[in-house]
């Protein structure tokens, strides 16, 4: 089992300098160009999406969190063996305070960066992880967690969920990118493309096809097991990358996994 680190402390923000952190622990890293590298993760609260299929309901829909100084983050961070670290959330770019995390853990780790793509960063990033969010998406009464009505989230959700300019702002910015993107269906093809071409046609940089993630949704082993082999049939054809869910296949939906 992962090394865990439990969090608590009050839910105070006195200082306004603190961030709210929803878990940190150690695991391995289980989406994407380094799945299998042993990392700390860093899970920040709050996000500016509602993704109807979040796997992280405690950091969006539901948000619960410890306040914590990046002092007492770098503290636990150092306790902890990973030389890569993966910064979370939650959208972590919504805090200003991510940013004096980053600076402070920079040089001594390797730095991962999970984000939806709709907020830029200046900070120091090893690994922009995007995961840009599809109008398959989109929270509706129908789908959203719980049965709630997602209210002004679904209009909200589908106004914001892409920004190009953030897009090419993370991709020229990181040191490495990938756009990860979760996959449902075939449907969601034509707009993986549509916005791929968008982003090459954005960026400084090259975005290589191997850049470009494929990852089946699924917040379990059983809701995984329904739609991996239709993705990876998709990445095949259409000559991107194939990622799995590595945590979820160990571990199922365990938190501090
Ligand atoms: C919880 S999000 C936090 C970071 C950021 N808000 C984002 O969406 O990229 C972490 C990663 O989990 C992915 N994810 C969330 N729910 C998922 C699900 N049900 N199936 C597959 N991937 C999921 C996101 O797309 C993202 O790559
Ligand atoms: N093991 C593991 N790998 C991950 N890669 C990205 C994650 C995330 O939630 O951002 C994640 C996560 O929650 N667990
Ligand atoms: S953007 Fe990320 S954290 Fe926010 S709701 Fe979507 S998957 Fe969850
Ligand atoms: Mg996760």
């Amino acid at each position: 089992m992962p090394v865990s680190h439990s969090v608590d402390r009050p839910d105070t923000d006195a200082d306004g300098k603190r961030l709210p952190i929803n878990e940190l622990f150690a695991s391995l890293q289980g989406e994407g160009k380094l799945a299998g590298v042993p990392s700390t993760f860093v899970r920040t609260s709050g996000c500016n999406l509602r993704c109807w299929f979040c796997d992280s309901y405690h950091t969006s829909w539901e948000p619960t969190h410890a306040w914590m100084s990046v002092e007492e983050i770098v503290a636990e961070v150092d306790a902890l063996d990973p030389n890569h670290v993966v910064v979370t959330g939650g959208e972590p770019l919504i805090h200003d305070e991510t940013t004096s995390l980053l600076s402070a853990l920079a040089g001594e780790y390797h730095l991962t960066v999970e984000t939806n793509g709709t907020l830029e960063t200046d900070a120091p990033v090893d690994l922009a992880s995007i995961s840009p969010k599809l109008a398959s998406s989109t929270p509706t009464p129908e789908n959203a967690p719980d049965d709630t009505d997602p209210g002004v989230w679904t209009e909200k959700h589908e106004a914001t969920r892409v920004n190009l300019d953030s897009l090419a702002s993370l991709v020229d910015h990181a040191d490495d990118f990938q756009l990860k993107f979760v996959v449902t269906g075939r449907d969601d093809l034509p707009e993986i493309e549509a916005l791929v071409e968008d982003v090459r046609g954005v960026t400084a940089r090259e975005v290589r096809d191997s850049d470009v993630l494929l990852m089946p949704e699924g917040q379990t082993r059983e809701a995984l097991a329904r739609t991996r082999t239709e993705v990876a049939d998709l990445a095949a054809e259409f000559g991107y990358r194939y990622t799995p869910r590595l945590h979820v296949d160990l571990w199922n939906d365990a938190p501090e996994t």
